[in-house]
């Protein structure tokens, strides 16, 4: 499917013109110290459509914005502009109305714990999402739901009674998605949910929700900075540099031919990608995000860089069956 084809076919999640900035008042000691905001523009300007069924990755390094992204996504922050909809309907009037479309989306997040109280056994956690939602009031009812979860999970009804720690890591993201799972969602936004496990484990996890995926026609946001799990799950893919998507299209499209100098450089940095994340620079340092480069963010570290990159941010063009936003974008493959 061509990256126009993909933009015409009817989406389960729409954003349109998404942007999130943090830090318009001065802190209290920045107020003391007289020095002014810092303002970042977490998220400046994004738009993504994703159909359901299909998975797409939001691929960028630390503090690219990503996971501002998904807590906007998910209706966990308030955007600063633009617009959420599920099936065409605001994330807004979801929210403040508790309309039936909060089940469809849920989150899984990196660290399972962020989801699971501790203090709880995993069962009354599973079964929370839908008991807020009035979905399975009854107990009997409830557990029954629970048992099913587990087992949709790998899992067994009896580790319902179990509490957070006593699982292994991988087990412990397995409750989150049975959790997740509760309200029978159309969208589940994961954040990161393997990039804390070991490499065998991550496998098994990755499977497990490729086939739950299958079963239940789910579409995924996958946030991830790891391009071998974006090669493994996604249909698509986003690519995210200081707030912006800078270049978005099909998995085998982007992997093939990156288009964008920022995308090609990520593929390139391949077996150091962690490292990337971790901060360690083999693409040089991230510009300060409350003070990013002018026109395109990225020319300051890009080999393609002409005088003309600094006039303008580029737009989101098609190229090749994907949209790149390059001035130079021909001339990257
Ligand atoms: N609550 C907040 N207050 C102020 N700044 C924030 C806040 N949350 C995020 N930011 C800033 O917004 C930018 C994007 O952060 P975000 O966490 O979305 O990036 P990310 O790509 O998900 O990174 P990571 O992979 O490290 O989570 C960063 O510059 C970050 O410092």
């Amino acid at each position: 499917m061509t990256e126009v084809t993909a933009q015409r076919a009817e989406p389960i999640l729409e954003v349109a013109g998404l942007r999130r900035t943090y830090g318009d008042a001065p802190g209290m000691l920045a107020r003391m110290l007289r020095q002014p905001a810092r303002r970042v523009r977490a998220v400046d300007g994004v738009d993504l459509r994703l159909r359901p069924g299909e998975t797409m990755a939001l691929v960028g390094e630390s503090g690219c914005g990503k996971s501002t992204v998904a807590r906007c996504v998910a209706g966990l922050e308030s955007p600063s502009a633009g617009t959420v909809r599920y099936s065409g309907e605001t994330m807004e009037r979801i929210a403040r109305r508790a309309l039936p479309a909060r089940k469809d989306v849920q989150m899984v997040f990196q660290d399972p714990y962020s989801s699971l109280n501790p203090r709880w056994p995993v069962g009354r956690s599973i079964a929370e999402p839908m008991q807020v939602l009035g979905l399975e009031t009854g107990r009997d009812a409830a557990q029954a739901r629970v048992a099913e979860l587990l087992s949709q999970v790998g899992l067994a009804p009896e580790d319902a009674e179990k509490f957070p720690h006593q699982f292994s890591g991988g087990q412990r993201q397995r409750v989150a998605i049975a959790r997740a799972l509760s309200t029978r969602p159309k969208v589940i936004i994961c954040d990161e949910p393997t990039s804390a496990l070991d490499v065998s484990v991550q496998a098994q996890i990755l499977n497990m929700m490729k086939d739950l995926q299958e079963e239940y026609g789910l579409a995924y946001l996958f946030i991830t900075h790891d391009l071998g799990v974006v090669d493994h799950m996604a249909d698509r893919v986003a690519i995210m540099y200081l707030g912006r998507i800078v270049e978005i299209g099909s998995r085998e499209a982007i992997f093939a031919r990156p288009r964008h100098p920022y995308t090609r450089m990520l593929m390139d940095a391949v077996p150091r990608l962690d490292e990337v994340t971790a901060g360690a620079p083999p693409l040089g340092e991230l510009p300060d995000p409350a003070n990013p480069p002018s026109g395109c963010a990225f020319r300051t570290r890009c080999p393609w860089a002409i005088a003309a990159c600094a006039e303008t941010v580029p737009p989101l063009e098609e190229v090749d069956g994907r949209r790149a936003a390059c001035l130079r974008s021909g001339e990257v493959a």
